[in-house]
């Protein structure tokens, strides 16, 4: 990825100095976030709202294409999209610490960079790894971390501290060197820092990226947890079945545009599902169904099962049409379509899992 020239990487809003801590967006001198908004999104209940939103990076790359986002209130927002298809850059953009090149976006109601300090005390934010002093305890970074932010109480630290490595499962590493921490440990401690102070918003760019399974279920443990209590977390994302698995809603984004965007089941649904037919007789089953006039039939003898575009016709007459012809039918059902044949449906191609 090219390098952004030193202006590009200016953050747009000002931001504490000396080696940041994890990316949680506080800043010295935040002001309350309840000044008057000239909120978009305000009245539509939305926690994020772009219009069309617009990135071009100096040397021409277009990264975000005319973005229209919408993130309701209390929602898991999954930012699904391939490697390079713009999360990052929309993450930057509504975090402030990049300008579009053209459009809004507003988070928590409020114009993004310009009311960045009202808003981003109550915007917890990891991205792109935390940044972490390897040679502090994890306890100590937190420690910190938090005297970094003005508006932390010093008598309630140590409290404030201990209850977020609690959250996050640190307690029995919070005395250990951060630089001995693995990478999910690191990762939850960067969360633990964000979770510092109550949060409406939790931006988390790709927070499971690098850990192992147990790693990645601890953090889709902690997500929805935070989602239960009422705060609203955008997660980007490339794996399709960490979306399908904790996220309420999704966006789809590809090549910087977005492809769709709305309930996770909404947007399943909207994909065809696949007529399965489970049968001794593969072979009979598919040539059946393809005198039928059914489409897209896929035969699989070692499973047992004959695969198909769902018929535009009654199902039951389908059914029917395989049994009279002496195909032994021991299932016959359409089934859902999962988020990966709702992206390929989009999209027309596979899901670039491995990025
Ligand atoms: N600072 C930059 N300068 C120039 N081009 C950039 C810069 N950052 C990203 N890009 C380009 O913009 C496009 C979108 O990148 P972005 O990082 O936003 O995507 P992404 O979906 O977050 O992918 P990844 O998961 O790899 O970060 C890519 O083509 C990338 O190469």
């Amino acid at each position: 990825m090219e390098e952004p020239s030193a202006a590009e990487e200016r953050p747009a809003v000002p931001r504490e100095a000396g080696p940041a801590v994890p990316t949680a967006a506080t800043g010295p001198g935040a002001a309350p976030a309840h000044d008057a908004g000239d909120g978009e999104g305000e009245e539509t209940g939305a926690v994020i709202a772009t219009r069309a939103l617009t990135k071009r990076y100096r040397g021409g790359q277009l990264a975000v294409d005319g973005l229209d986002l919408t993130v309701p209130a209390g929602s898991v927002f999954g930012f699904l999209g391939p490697n390079g298809s713009g999360k990052t850059t929309t993450i930057r953009m509504l975090m402030g610490l990049i300008e579009p090149t053209s459009g809004t976006a507003h988070v928590l109601g409020r114009p993004m960079p310009r009311a960045g300090r009202a808003v981003l005390p109550h915007v917890g934010a990891l991205i792109e790894g935390p940044a972490l002093y390897g040679f502090l305890s994890g306890r100590d970074n937190l420690l910190r971390y938090d005297a970094a932010d003005p508006t932390a109480d010093p008598r309630t630290r140590r409290a404030r501290v201990g209850a977020a490595l609690d959250r996050v499962g640190l307690t029995a590493a919070a005395g250990k060197k951060a630089r001995a921490y693995s990478l999910g440990m690191k990762q939850r401690l960067g969360l633990a820092a964000a979770l510092l102070q109550p949060r409406r918003l939790l931006v988390l760019d790709e927070p499971t990226n690098g850990l192992d399974p147990q790693g990645m279920r601890e953090i889709r443990t902690l997500v929805r947890e935070l989602a239960s209590e009422g705060t609203t977390v955008f997660l980007s994302s490339h794996l399709l079945d960490e979306i399908e698995q904790v996220c309420t809603h999704v966006a789809v984004m590809a090549g910087g545009r977005l492809l769709t965007q709305g309930p996770v089941a909404a947007l399943a649904a909207g994909a065809r599902g696949r007529l399965v037919v489970t049968t001794p007789d593969v072979a009979d089953a598919a040539r059946i169904l393809k005198e039928q006039g059914v489409d897209d039939v896929v035969p699989a003898e070692d499973r047992g099962t004959v695969t198909a575009a769902p018929p535009k016709g009654e199902l039951a007459e389908l059914n029917a049409a395989l049994v009279t012809a002496g195909v032994r039918v021991r299932g016959f059902a359409v089934e859902r379509a999962s988020l990966e044949e709702a992206f390929v449906a989009l999209t027309g191609e596979g899901f670039d899992v491995a990025g």
